[in-house]
């Protein structure tokens, strides 16, 4: 049987519940995901004077092959997109800027250290997203930047945001799509803190100066991300998500959302309602945490699924920012990327073929028994033969058959980067 005679006949199983399943499909095309740069490299940048990974995060794994200039990272992610139906979005750091072998301070960046990714964006047709580097760097060294107490180094970072700010505008304007730029900061302390507000007074004090310069929210969207914890930040972490909900919401900005970043027993997905509720858009990272903010590959489980229900059933694919963020240097990265990347719009698509009104209204009319039967039944309803039409439909590989490419291009190029550098 064809996929096209499996499409046809999942596709009626759908109908009958009044699911438009073409339609549906003509929707999850025009969904981005935004795909993060860092995967490459182990968020190694491309600065000259790279600084080693701090910030309390941690790439684990040394899988061969990963890259290491601006034009690897690009051939590899292209090799990702080539596997990845839709068209989609690369979110930047700022430490992968291009500055001709030359020192450029990171309060120094300018949006002409980007022309080669904006060049290269609109050759193959992507948005880019931003974000400051607030970490590897040795104003970060104590683990503070935009609160610290030296106000130096807040003000060398505020600079660099300022700069970061500018050059997500640049973006905006050269391709025709808001750039994301996402502030996060490592800020916080090992031990119980003798004084939580005082630093939470300082960076909310250092974003309201990066933020006093109005930017056309159509060249450039603000979002600040929160979190629990890093390594160093145990006890204590100044943007906290309540920190960061509460400035977002009185300063008109997105609240990012990393799913790694709360407590294991919460879910991102039961959060986006609330938050939906007084904030015109949200953005999201999404990751996968193993028993911490361990970044581990997406993959299709039952958080992401209800995340993407989440965003489907509160009709917000246009209001949530889906990015991804996760550093996987134990496995091949340009199939990290694809694993990831795919899985999330799997589960959007998950979603859309789930009759979301018709359980909307047993819920309204108390009738949980049918509520419970139908959501576990649509688990196991034919939406492979749809996501396999669609990816043959998108002209990337169906099912594992993109697994051959990977393998291939590591052969080809993977590998000879390190026999090259032995
Ligand atoms: C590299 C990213 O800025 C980083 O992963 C951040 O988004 C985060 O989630 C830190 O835990
Ligand atoms: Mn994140």
């Amino acid at each position: 049987m064809t996929l096209n005679e499996k499409y046809e006949i999942a596709k009626k199983e759908y109908e009958k519940w009044g699911i438009d399943v073409d339609n549906v499909l003509e929707q999850l095309k025009n969904v981005p995901i935004s795909i993060h740069c860092w995967q490459g490299d182990d968020i190694a940048g491309f600065e000259v004077n790279k600084g080693e990974l701090s910030g309390g995060i941690d790439v684990t794994g040394n899988y061969p092959g990963k890259a290491r200039t601006p034009e690897e990272l690009r051939a590899d992610l292209e090799k990702a997109l080539s596997l990845i139906p839709g068209k989609h979005r690369v979110n930047l750091h700022a430490i992968y800027g291009e500055t001709n072998g030359e020192v450029v301070e990171r309060d120094q960046l300018e949006p002409k250290h980007f022309e080669n990714w904006v060049k290269w964006a609109k050759e193959h047709g992507l948005g880019l997203d931003f974000n400051p580097t607030l970490f590897s760097h040795e104003k970060a060294a104590d683990g503070l930047t935009l609160s610290h107490p030296d106000e130096k180094i807040r003000e060398f970072w505020i600079n660099h945001c300022i700069a970061s700010r500018k050059i997500g505008e640049y973006f905006g304007k050269e391709l025709g799509t808001p750039s994301l730029t996402n502030i996060w900061i490592p800020d916080g302390y090992k031990d119980v803190p003798s004084d939580r507000l005082t630093p939470r007074q300082r960076l909310k004090n250092s974003l309201d100066t990066i933020f006093s310069e109005e930017i056309n929210e159509e060249y450039n969207l603000d979002a600040v991300e929160s979190k629990l914890f890093g390594i160093g930040s145990e006890s204590y972490v100044v943007g906290s998500h309540e920190f960061y909900f509460g400035y977002a919401l009185k300063n008109n900005k997105l609240c990012l959302l990393d799913t790694g970043h709360f407590h294991p027993t919460e879910t991102v997905s039961n959060k986006i309602s609330s938050m939906l509720l007084y904030s015109d858009k949200i953005a999201l990272h999404v990751s996968r945490p193993v028993r911490w903010d361990s970044d581990h590959v997406v993959t299709l489980d039952d958080e992401l699924r209800e995340i993407a229900l989440e965003i489907v059933r509160n009709g917000a694919l246009d209001k949530v920012m889906i990015g991804l963020d996760f550093f996987d240097a134990s496995i091949n990265r340009v199939a990290a990327w694809t694993i990831g990347t795919r899985n999330m719009i799997k589960a959007l698509l998950y979603a859309m073929l789930v009759p979301n009104e018709h359980l909307k209204q047993l819920q309204e009319d108390g009738n949980f028994t049918e509520r419970l039967a139908l959501m576990e039944e649509f688990k196991t309803y034919p939406f492979g033969a749809i996501w396999d039409y669609y990816c043959e439909k998108m002209g990337v590989p169906v099912k594992e058959t993109w697994l051959e490419d990977v393998k291939q291009y590591e052969q080809d190029v993977l590998v000879k980067r390190d026999s090259v550098l032995a």
